[in-house]
């Protein structure tokens, strides 16, 4: 007799990591037609494939995982930094790349140690604060939950801590990057108990994943 397979639980996240996740665990092999377009729902489930999608969005992916309400998820290496959660970190699926900048606005000084101890802005202080301790700045870090582009137009802050991808954002609103502080690109993560105890259901996946994102990336589609 064939043992039933064990339910599979898969965070994915809202927004700009979305439809590239459904892309990837299709192309390894997993029936993702319900998922591509999915509503309001926010949970489905694959019975081909004895898999539950959580759809959450993309800060909370880690604390589903560190829980197990979620086996794997994928994330941007931002947020896993940002959280610090306890969660195995299990393959570079190399798409969603970023990277994280300290911006003033243009014209002002660009040598980064003039601005030791003035405030900055972002909505990740825990990847600004190592970045500024490594420099041995002591800054005023302000939490802002997003457009951060505006701090230091209207004077709330010297200078930002933020996500670069195409660098309109910056541009558009005349502001100039200084210093590199970390590249962002999406994750696989695991919940540590679910690695260990489901390793049977999981491995397989990663091992096509793996494949796919080096083929991917082997002829440069990413
Ligand atoms: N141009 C981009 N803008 C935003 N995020 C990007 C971009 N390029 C890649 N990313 C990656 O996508 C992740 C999620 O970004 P998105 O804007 O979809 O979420 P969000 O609205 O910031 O969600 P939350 O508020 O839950 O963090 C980022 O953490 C980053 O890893
Ligand atoms: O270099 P670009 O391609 O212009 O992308 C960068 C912008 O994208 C992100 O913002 P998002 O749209 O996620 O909104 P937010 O500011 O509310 O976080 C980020 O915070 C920048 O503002």
């Amino acid at each position: 007799m064939v043992a039933a397979r064990e339910l599979l639980t898969i965070a994915l996240p809202k927004g700009t990591l979305y439809q590239e996740s459904v892309k990837l665990l299709g192309l390894a092999g997993l029936n993702t037609e319900g998922i591509k377009e999915p509503g309001r729902q926010l949970l489905l489930y694959s019975a081909e494939d004895v898999v539950r999608f959580i759809i959450c969005r993309p800060t909370d992916i880690p604390t589903y995982v560190e829980y197990g309400a979620a086996d794997l998820g994928l994330v941007g290496k931002d947020t896993i930094v940002e959280q610090h959660k306890d969660v195995y970190e299990l393959l570079d699926l190399q798409f969603g790349g970023c990277r994280f900048v300290v911006a003033v606005p243009e014209g002002k000084e660009t040598n980064l140690a003039f601005w030791n101890q003035t405030r900055v802005a972002t909505k990740f202080p825990r990847i600004a604060e190592e970045f500024f301790r490594r420099q041995g700045m002591q800054m005023e870090i302000i939490k802002l939950h997003g457009n951060i582009e505006l701090a230091p137009i209207v004077g709330l802050a010297e200078m930002i801590v933020d996500l670069v991808s195409t660098g309109r954002t910056l541009r558009e609103n005349k502001l100039v990057p200084i210093a590199d502080v970390l590249s962002s690109t999406t994750r696989l993560i695991a919940n540590r108990v679910s690695h260990r105890l489901k390793n049977e259901r999981i491995n397989p996946l990663v091992e096509r994943l793996r494949q796919v994102v080096e083929e991917a990336y082997t002829h440069g589609s990413h």
